[in-house]
């Protein structure tokens, strides 16, 4: 989806009104984006924006003036209503530049100027850099990521500006480009992240990325993405002389880190975000997934693109947004390290052995507001009071979460999964590092939470969120406004008495202000009266003012005026204290995201049981009772999931490096492949597995293929897919890779594709050598057995019951003797006749297997039409048994020479004859 749509301006609008001539000139500076000019409380659109907006939002279009005598077409949204609008124009892929007035009418007075007052665009909206909770989905990140370039080298930068993490990726490394010069770094972060938009240099060629269509890509002059401009940028940004102490940059990530900071700029007018330290991540710090494997394996969305149904969705038990988007990227982005693995799951045990606190620090975060979105909103000046008081809220949890976690716990022995008294461990270092991330901004709870008060409104311009007693001076100018409101009262009190009208109003309203209301019977008599000046005359009432009303309403809106701009004043000062202590405020949000993924994942090993893997530097896999957690959660309550085992690659070099898993189809293959995928993505981001054992040596790169789909739109085949697919796996799976392959070959003639099977298969034990399982129906593969040490034939068990079959799920030792394959086919639903049909055939082909096969023989031996089909539509070669009882009888029947009763009676014939045959097939 590209977000570069021009609206051009009619060329010449015949002298035009001073308000279009502004709005001309602003237009002019913003031509790929649609333009919100503010006017009151709308913003409105004019020209090809009017017709583009409307359309898109289904609002009316109208029409403002004209333009070379034709109407110019205008459309408007309401300023309180905007982020809903302004949501379904990002989403069908447009920018919104939004013009605000920049004076106030004081200013453009002292000035000395007339007509409209000035007008500027104050912010670019674009899909990557969102910071507004309702154009935000809470529980994902939005990244803007940006493509630099130096010499032959590439890097990618991105950031969420609505939490402020800043990162950048070299991918100039080995491996990063494939035979075909297609981008495989780039593609795998790409998918990995899932930004929302990717800003690249003019003239980039995106033709050949197949995920281009998918996301908004926004091209950028050049001379942004230039390394040197990017540096100083990034320096003078988060004011250091030298990046060198962030880490170690290529010129590359300089040009991409560089060009993502001027684009926020530019967009955002200079009013940047806060940004962490930008932090370099380094090509092999993450478990290498390629994007065919993430997409298959439905990490954090399905196939459909929907999170329910994903793995995240299955072991989600985050109380907080901010812990499920630190989830959905730990699952996106398993660790390599097995130091970090550890430390993560140090956490996870801790809040096990700990559930009281566990509980008690859950049951406290549920009322976390997303207190980094609110951060940023505050310090780029969106902000309102409901975010100071959300901070304020945030910190106090934090200070109890401090609190449950320091308290000493041995006052409530605890059992644990094992049934034993829980060991209260020493608190694992990363909960200390935690626990300090959360004291640091401390301080700033007790700065705001004597200044808001208990009801607060959305805008500050609102006024009445500072609380009484908190500032003298703005106290004074409330006493002031409020006396003013008395000495209305009072006014009105006395106009009453004097006129003798008891039913006298001193009334508001927006276009006559303070004025005097009575009813139209009570008129003449104010009429007459030299005090009352008459304002307006309705059906019902008349309205009048005074001189000494109009002076009390001046006093009354000097009070209220002042009393607003001290406690703007005010949310200025609270907002510069909120931006002074920024990234600590950031760091405790995340420190509490990450001690909510841990609770969570101690949760789901408590209520799902779940198990910590033993995590190891070498080339092992050993899961004992292993399940697919998405399926098992999904699967009825009556159903049980059936765990399997696993070992791969233990100890002893002679050890199974390969299951070879042969079994029909249905019983379970793919599950049992993808469940291993699963869990070693859950092991290697810190978390818990469903299993009853698990020990696991890093994976390095993990490949799985399993299932495939056309790629039509890059005109490949299924088979084609399969084939691009599998070269990438033989070309980088190294000896700590994993690899899952699910019926390769499957797409092409049956030799080709046992041929191409059989290949892969030994040049995966020969050459890769890596943990692998490997799925097939060409049992012929179950020969190599002999040949290669390392490899073992596992096959699903299956039972036979009554001329059916019976699923067991379960991965045992040894082949499968055979396919199946008709009897799901039945299942499926297939036309007795084609099931009967296929029987005959596969029993010919079965009976030819010893010796050469004639296919034109069997064909000419079992014309389709020359069979009859049993009654329970399995074929059986003609002749070979006599047609039933019944079919005679109705072959024999004359319909037309029956009578009623005689019908009736055949029909109960029919009906002894067929529980007769049901008898002797028993
Ligand atoms: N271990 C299990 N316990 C319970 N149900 C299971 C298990 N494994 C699979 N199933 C059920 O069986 C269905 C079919 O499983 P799966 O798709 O893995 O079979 P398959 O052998 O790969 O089939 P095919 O060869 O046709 O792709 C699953 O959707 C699930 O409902």
């Amino acid at each position: 989806m590209a977000s570069q749509i021009s609206t051009p301006l009619p060329d010449k609008v015949k002298a035009p009104t001073p308000m279009m001539a502004q709005y001309l000139s602003v237009k002019e500076s913003h031509p790929d984006s649609l333009l919100f000019y503010r006017m009151g409380d709308f913003y409105e659109m004019f020209f090809e924006d009017a017709e583009i907006a409307a359309a898109i939002l289904g609002i009316a279009l109208t029409k403002r003036g004209k333009n070379q005598g034709e109407d110019i077409p205008m459309c408007g949204v309401p300023v309180h209503a905007v982020d809903a609008y302004m949501a379904r124009l990002i989403k069908a892929g447009h920018r919104v530049a939004v013009c605000e007035q920049t004076e106030s009418p004081e200013a453009q007075k002292q000035r000395g100027a007339k007509g409209p007052l000035k007008r500027d665009v104050v912010r670019v909206m674009t899909p990557g850099t969102l910071t507004e909770d309702d154009l935000l989905e809470p529980r994902a990140h939005n990244f803007l990521a940006a493509l630099g370039r130096s010499g032959a080298g590439q890097a990618l930068a991105w950031a969420d500006m609505s939490t402020g993490d800043f990162f950048v990726e070299d991918l100039s490394h080995d491996g990063a480009s494939d035979d075909n010069g297609a981008n495989i770094g780039l593609e795998d972060v790409i998918v990995r992240l899932t930004p929302s938009e990717l800003i690249v240099p003019q003239g980039q060629d995106c033709t050949h990325w197949p995920w281009a269509d998918e996301l908004c890509i926004t091209e950028q002059a050049p001379s942004m993405f230039d390394s040197s401009l990017g540096t100083q940028a990034l320096q003078a940004f988060f004011g250091v002389s030298s990046l060198d102490g962030y880490g170690d940059f290529s010129r590359a990530m300089l040009s991409a880190a560089g060009a993502l900071l001027g684009y926020i700029e530019a967009t955002q007018i200079g009013n940047m975000p806060r940004l962490q330290p930008l932090q370099a991540i380094a090509h092999n710090v993450y478990l290498d997934i390629d994007p065919a494997t993430r997409r298959s394996l439905e990490l954090t969305r399905t196939l459909a693109g929907e999170r329910k149904g994903s793995l995240l969705h299955a072991v989600d038990r985050s109380m907080t947004a901010a812990g499920s988007r630190m989830l959905g990227a730990r699952l996106a982005a398993p660790l390599c390290d097995l130091a970090a693995i550890v430390a993560r799951q140090d956490l996870v045990s801790w809040f096990i052995e700990n559930e009281a606190t566990m509980t008690a620090m859950r049951d406290k975060l549920r009322a976390l507001p997303d207190m980094q979105r609110a951060v940023t909103r505050l310090t780029m000046g969106h902000g309102g009071p409901r975010d100071l008081a959300a901070l304020e809220t945030g910190l106090r949890i934090a200070e109890t979460v401090v609190g449950l976690i320091r308290q000493p716990q041995m006052s409530q022995p605890q059992t644990n999964q094992n049934g034993t008294n829980a060991l209260i461990t020493t608190m694992p270092a990363r909960m200390e590092a935690l626990l300090e991330m959360l004291v640091a901004p401390l301080a700033l709870a007790d700065k705001l939470a004597p200044a808001l008060a208990d009801e607060l409104p959305f805008l500050a311009r609102d006024g009445g969120f500072v609380r009484l007693g908190y500032d003298q001076g703005l106290d004074d100018v409330r006493q002031l406004r409020d006396e003013s409101r008395r000495l209305m009262a009072a006014l009105q009190a006395r106009y009453a008495e004097e006129t003798e009208i008891a039913s006298l109003k001193i009334k508001h309203n927006n276009v006559l202000g303070y004025h005097v209301d009575v009813r139209a019977t009570h008129a003449d008599k104010l009429m007459q009266s030299e005090l009352f000046i008459h304002r307006q005359t309705t059906a019902q009432t008349v309205r009048f003012t005074t001189t000494e009303l109009a002076e009390m309403e001046r006093d009354m809106a000097a009070a209220a005026g002042k009393a607003l701009a001290r406690e703007l004043e005010i949310f200025e000062a609270l907002t510069a204290a909120v931006a002074a202590c920024a990234s600590a405020i950031g760091e405790a949000a995340t420190a509490l995201a990450e001690l909510d993924v841990a609770g969570g994942s101690a949760v789901l090993a408590r209520d799902a049981q779940f198990v910590r893997p033993d995590m190891r530097d070498a080339a092992i896999f050993e899961i004992e009772k292993g399940r697919h957690p998405v399926i098992e959660m999904m699967l009825p309550a009556q159903t049980p999931f059936i765990p399997n085992d696993c070992k791969l690659g233990a100890d002893g070099d002679d050890a199974a490096a390969i299951w070879l898993l042969t079994g029909p189809n249905m019983a379970g293959k793919s599950t049992f492949l993808r469940q291993n995928a699963h869990i070693i993505i859950l092991a290697q981001a810190g978390l818990f597995v469903p299993a009853d054992r698990a020990v696991i040596g890093i994976v390095d790169r993990l490949f799985s293929r399993v299932g495939a789909s056309d790629d039509l739109a890059k005109g490949r085949s299924t088979f084609m897919v399969e084939m691009v697919e599998t070269a990438a796996i033989l070309n980088r799976a190294t000896p700590r890779s994993f690899v899952i392959l699910d019926e390769i070959g499957r797409g092409t003639a049956t030799y080709d594709g046992l041929a191409i099977a059989w290949a892969t298969l030994e040049h995966l034990h020969d050459v890769n050598q890596c943990r692998t399982l490997f799925a097939t129906h060409y049992h012929e593969l179950t020969h190599l057995q002999q040949a290669k040490a390392r490899l073992l034939c596992h096959s699903m068990q299956v039972r036979e019951w009554q001329g059916d079959i019976v699923f067991l799920h379960r991965v045992i030792a040894g082949a499968a003797d055979r396919s199946y394959g008709v009897h799901v086919a039945r299942l499926a639903g297939l036309p007795y006749k084609v099931l009967g049909r296929a029987e005959q055939i596969l029993a010919e082909l079965e009976a030819g297997k010893h010796g050469a096969v004639d296919v034109g023989q069997v064909a000419d031996n079992l014309p389709l039409f020359d069979y009859r089909s049993d009654d329970r539509g399995f074929g059986v070669p003609a002749g070979a048994v006599r047609p039933s009882a019944v079919l005679e009888s109705i072959d024999a029947m004359l319909p037309d020479t029956l009578t009623p009763r005689a019908a009736m009676d055949l029909l109960y014939e029919l009906k002894a004859m067929r529980a007769k045959d049901k008898d002797d097939h028993k």
